[in-house]
C-alpha cells in the first residue's frame, strides 16, 4: 500500500468530527485491539465543543482472558478521561456458528449501551485492511461483479434500525494506526482469533498478508462508485418514484430511461424494501428487469417477492400477495409483519379480522392505478387494514426491512430517501451535517 492514498489517523478523526451534526454523543466500540484503541486515543486527544465521547467493550466470555482484557480497556479509558462500560454476553452460546452469534450479540449489546447513553452514533475501528478483506471475501463468495456489496463496507450504516454505526477509519491502514499508537506510547491487545485459521476473515487476512490483489486506490474507486451510485439512486427515487400507503411504488415512464446502473441500483434496493427482504433480487433477474424497462410493451415479472409491472403509465412495484404470513398480535408488544410493517396494538379490544378488500375499495385506496395493480397492492397491505386503508385498533408503520439486521451495503442517503418514500417515520436522523439530502 502506498502511503499517499491513505488517510492518516489524525485526518480521519478530524474529518469525522468536521462532518458530524452537533451536539453529538459518540460511543466507541472498543475491543482493546489496535484499531479501536487508535480511534479512541485520536478522539480523546481532540476535545471538540459539542462532541462527547464514551466507550463500551463487549466481553463475549469466549476466552479465559476476555474479562481481564475488558478491564484493560476500562483502565485505558480511565487514563484518557473517557467514560467506559463493559457489557457481557451471558446466556447460552451455540456450539456451531459461534463467530456469527458473537457478532449478533455484540451488535445487540452495543445498541443496548447506545440506548442507555442516548448516543448519536456508535463508532467502530474498521480499517482499510478490513475493507480489502471484506471485498475479497465477498468476491470469493459471489460472482456478480455488479453487486453493490462488492464495493465493501459503507462508512455509515444503521444497526437494528435504531443506531448509526460509523466507520471513520475505512481509508486508514492498520499499520498506520499501530504506528500512531506506538508514537503515542499506547499498547493494544492482540486477539488470537484474528489468526485462527478456522475463521474466514483470518484466512483471508493471511492470504492477503503482504500482497493485496487490490490496491487501496482500487478499493477507494469501488467505494466511491458505490457511494456515487447510491447517491444517484437516491436522487433518482426523489424525482421519479412515489410510494402509496407504504406498499406500491410507481415510477413515471420518463424515469425509466436514465443511467442503467443507477436505475438498477434504485430498483433493486426498492424491491428489497417493498418485498420486506434484506436484499434485492439477484443480478441476472435485475438484468432482465432492466431490459424489460426499455421495451415499450406491457410486461410483468416477479422477483424477490416483488411484482414488477410495466405499463404505458410507468412501472409499478409491489409485494406479491402469495405467501403472506398471518398476523398474530399480542396484547402489548409490537410485531413485525412480513418484514414490512411494525404493528402496534393501540385498541386491543377491536376486532382483528377484517374482510378482504374488494375491487371497488382497492381502487379507492389506490386511485389512478390500473385495477389489477390496485388489487395486488390492497392485498399486500397488513391483514388488519380496512377498506378505508386504516387499521382497526392497530397502528401499522412501514419499516425499512433491510435495516432490521445489520447490512453494510446501504448508504445513508439512499436509506433515508427510501424511508421517506415509504412513510417510515421512525428512521433515525443521519448524523452527518454534510448529508446530500437533509431530511
Ligand atoms: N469485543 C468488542 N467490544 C467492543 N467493540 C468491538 C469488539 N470486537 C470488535 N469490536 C468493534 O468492531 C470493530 C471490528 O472488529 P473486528 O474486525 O474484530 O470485528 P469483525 O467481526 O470483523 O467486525 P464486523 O462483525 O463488524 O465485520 C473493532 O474495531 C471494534 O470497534
Amino acid at each position: 500500500m502506498t502511503a499517499h492514498q491513505q488517510v492518516s489517523v489524525d485526518d480521519a478523526a478530524d474529518r469525522l468530527l468536521a462532518r458530524l451534526h452537533r451536539p453529538a454523543r459518540l460511543l466507541v466500540a472498543m475491543s482493546g485491539g489496535s484499531d479501536s484503541t487508535g480511534l479512541l486515543v485520536a478522539l480523546a486527544r481532540r476535545r471538540v465543543a459539542g462532541v462527547e465521547v464514551f466507550a463500551v467493550t463487549v466481553d463475549h466470555g469466549l476466552r479465559p482472558e476476555s474479562a481481564r482484557e475488558a478491564e484493560q480497556a476500562a483502565n485505558l479509558c480511565r487514563g484518557l478521561g473517557i467514560g467506559h462500560a463493559t457489557r457481557r454476553w451471558i446466556g447460552d452460546k451455540p456450539s456451531t456458528g459461534i463467530a456469527a452469534a458473537a457478532r449478533e450479540a455484540r451488535y445487540r449489546l452495543l445498541c443496548a449501551e447506545a440506548d442507555e447513553l442516548d448516543a448519536t452514533a456508535i463508532l467502530t475501528g474498521h480499517t482499510l485492511d478490513d475493507q480489502i478483506e471484506t471485498v475479497m471475501m465477498r468476491a470469493a463468495r459471489r460472482c456478480d461483479p455488479n453487486a453493490p456489496g462488492l464495493a465493501g463496507m459503507a462508512d455509515a450504516v444503521l444497526l437494528h434500525r435504531r443506531h448509526w454505526l460509523l466507520r471513520p477509519f475505512l481509508q486508514t491502514a492498520r499499520e498506520a494506526i499501530c504506528d500512531y499508537l506506538r508514537a503515542a506510547g499506547h499498547g493494544w491487545i492482540e486477539d488470537p482469533s484474528n489468526i485462527n485459521p478456522a475463521s474466514e476473515r483470518a484466512r483471508t487476512r493471511m492470504a492477503l498478508a503482504g500482497s493485496s490483489p487490490l490496491s487501496p486506490s482500487e478499493i477507494e474507486a469501488a467505494a466511491c462508485e458505490r457511494t456515487r451510485l447510491a447517491d444517484a439512486a437516491a436522487a433518482w427515487l426523489d424525482h421519479h418514484a412515489q410510494v402509496r400507503r407504504g406498499v406500491l411504488m410507481h415510477v413515471a415512464p420518463e424515469g425509466l430511461h436514465g443511467d442503467p446502473a443507477v436505475l438498477r441500483y434504485a430498483l433493486s434496493t426498492s424491491a428489497a424494501v417493498l418485498g420486506g427482504r434484506e436484499q434485492g433480487p439477484s443480478a441476472d433477474v435485475m438484468g432482465r428487469v432492466l431490459q424489460a424497462c426499455r421495451e415499450p410493451a406491457t410486461w410483468r415479472m416477479t422477483a424477490g417477492r416483488v411484482v414488477f409491472d410495466g405499463r404505458r403509465s410507468g412501472l409499478y412495484l409491489c409485494r406479491e400477495t402469495r405467501d403472506l404470513p398471518p398476523l398474530a398480535v399480542t396484547a402489548d408488544t409490537a410485531v413485525l409483519w412480513d418484514g414490512r410493517f411494525r404493528i402496534v396494538p393501540s385498541l386491543v379490544s377491536e376486532a382483528l379480522s377484517v374482510p378482504p378488500i374488494l375491487r371497488q375499495a382497492a381502487m379507492g385506496l389506490f386511485p389512478g392505478v390500473p385495477s389489477s395493480v390496485a388489487m395486488r397492492a390492497a392485498g399486500s397491505l397488513p391483514p388488519c387494514c380496512s377498506t378505508e386503508g386504516h387499521s382497526r385498533g392497530l397502528a401499522c408503520t412501514p419499516i425499512l426491512a433491510p435495516f432490521d439486521r445489520f447490512l453494510p451495503q446501504f448508504d445513508h442517503n439512499l436509506a433515508s430517501t427510501l424511508a421517506k418514500l415509504i412513510g417510515c417515520d421512525d428512521f433515525p436522523a443521519v448524523p452527518f451535517a454534510d448529508s446530500v439530502r437533509k431530511r
